[in-house]
């Protein structure tokens, strides 16, 4: 699905810029143009604040590619376009083009690595007002350190480009693998896996104050161990996020005939303490009688989610877009949910459940039209029971009011115990063995990643730098 993008002020509300009225007409749609792929639509903007970019990442610390770089920049003083050789060009997006790279000269003892080099003219794309999308991408990048979301290793600028240097992803994207399976769908536990660590990254994002808002496959890479990257910041919003503690009433004892549990009440703000929340319940045996007496406890669960933000921008994908951007009320991370939804159904059924015959369609479909699931064939009576449970939570997810839909309330944790997840262990899932999908990982491993490197001839590969004669841009 490629990108449609059309930048115009800033709708969000959450952000620190100036709330603008969208225009009332969504005459949009017939302004836009159309890849062959499913395009994200845009219009957003945010204050970049590059001092936000972090070095200390402590889940990159024994990474031989962060490592690399730590070194190049104490011992040169800083990282530049000319410590990097380019080797060939890996993809384009709306914003830029992305190279796979290596440093120049391999730091000794390191083993060389693979980097992935995004870059964006800066110029063109002052012209088209969408500087400001790259810049939240780099501020979002800066940020982040977790298993299923990028690296940023270094940014320079190089005359008006704008240079980032990220892990590399040989193992392409989830919309290409699914291409590659029998009928073009993933098998349920291959969709449980991608989609657990796809709930996690947004997990992280949220709770770091970002709503990603273009999720799909094509955003989903894989990484050379089979486990997913998040990709693809440029239409994130970012925003305040302060932990709430939600609290139920008291649970009593068992036997206590007054016992009740209310529903959850929002008690904010509060200093995060994470310990225990949750209610236990505990087994007594007495006079060899077994009974089962509740401990008292406060039900009580911390929240760092976004759940309050809200937006106007028109962004996304068409056939990912949740009702609530279509008809500009307004949105929060609640729109996570809904494309986390479509993601998990397109991933079962290769395709999306709202798709109309044109993009207009679709968005009527998506509005209006009631879910509804294919038939597809199951092999087992554990696969049909997976096949209802993953059902039920689609079509929580998918539900056309936000605040009705799985996740608005207390964000991941309640799509994480969702009887579709049981099982799952969520803490351990980056030590658990990726499906055994057809990615590009196959032919990468198959050919020695021989082919996998240069594209660019010897000369241009050993030639010193020469921006324009590398950057093929537009
Ligand atoms: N870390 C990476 N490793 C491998 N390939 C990558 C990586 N990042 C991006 N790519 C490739 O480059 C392409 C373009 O990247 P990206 O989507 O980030 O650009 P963009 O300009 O932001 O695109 P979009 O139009 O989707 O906003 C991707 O489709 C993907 O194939």
């Amino acid at each position: 699905m490629a990108t449609i993008s059309r930048d115009e002020s800033d709708y969000d509300s959450s952000c620190s810029s100036s709330i603008t009225v969208p225009d009332s007409s969504r005459s949009w749609m017939s302004n836009l143009s159309f890849g062959s792929r499913r395009s994200s639509v845009s219009v957003c903007s945010s204050s970049t604040d590059t001092s936000l970019l972090s070095s200390h990442k402590p889940h990159k610390a024994n990474q031989a590619a962060w490592e690399a770089v730590r070194r190049l920049r104490s011992s040169i003083g800083r990282v530049g376009l000319d410590h990097f050789r380019l080797l060939r060009r890996l993809g384009s997006g709306d914003l830029g083009n992305v190279y796979l790279c290596q440093i120049r000269n391999p730091v000794v003892g390191l083993p060389q690595c693979l980097y992935a080099m995004k870059v964006v003219d800066k110029e063109a794309l002052a012209i088209r007002k969408k500087l400001q999308r790259a810049e939240m991408e780099k501020e979002i990048l800066g940020m982040l350190d977790h298993p299923f979301l990028p690296t940023l290793y270094a940014e320079f600028e190089a005359s008006h480009y704008s240079c980032l240097v990220m892990e590399f992803c040989p193992g392409g994207d989830l919309y290409a693998a699914r291409q590659r399976q029998p009928g073009k769908r993933f098998s349920i536990s291959s969709a449980k896996f991608y989609a657990a660590e796809t709930l996690l990254a947004i997990e992280y994002l949220h709770m770091m104050g970002i709503i990603y808002r273009d999720l799909k496959p094509e955003n989903v890479l894989v990484r050379e161990d089979g486990h997913i990257m998040l990709s693809d910041f440029d239409l994130s919003l970012k925003c305040d996020v302060v932990p709430e503690l939600l609290r139920a009433k008291r649970c009593s004892e068992a036997n206590d005939k007054d016992a009740k549990c209310s529903t959850p009440s929002c008690v904010a703000p509060m200093q995060p303490v994470l310990s225990c929340f949750s209610a236990s319940k505990q087994r007594k045996k007495a006079n060899n009688v077994t009974t089962i007496t509740e401990r008292v406890y406060d039900v009580q669960e911390l929240v760092a989610e976004p759940i309050h933000a809200c937006s106007k921008s028109f962004v996304g994908t068409h056939e990912y877009l949740a009702p609530e951007v279509i008809s500009g009320q307004g949105h929060g991370s609640a729109v996570d949910w809904w494309t986390f939804g479509v993601f998990l159904y397109e991933m079962l059924y290769g395709r999306t459940p709202f798709k109309g015959e044109n993009n207009e369609k679709t968005l009527i479909n998506i509005l209006k039209q009631p879910l509804t699931f294919p038939k597809i064939g199951v092999s087992s009576g554990r696969e049909f029971e997976e096949m209802v449970k993953v059902q039920d939570l689609i079509s929580k997810l998918l539900v056309k009011n936000p605040k009705k839909r799985i996740g608005s309330l207390k964000g991941s944790v309640e799509i994480k115990r969702h009887d579709f997840f049981k099982g799952v262990n969520f803490a351990l899932i980056r030590s658990v063995r990726p499906p055994e999908v057809f990615t590009d990982l196959h032919k990468i491993r198959s050919s020695n990643r021989a082919n996998l490197l240069p594209k660019l001839s010897k000369k241009e590969r050993e030639e010193p730098y020469q921006i324009p004669h590398h950057f093929d841009y537009f």
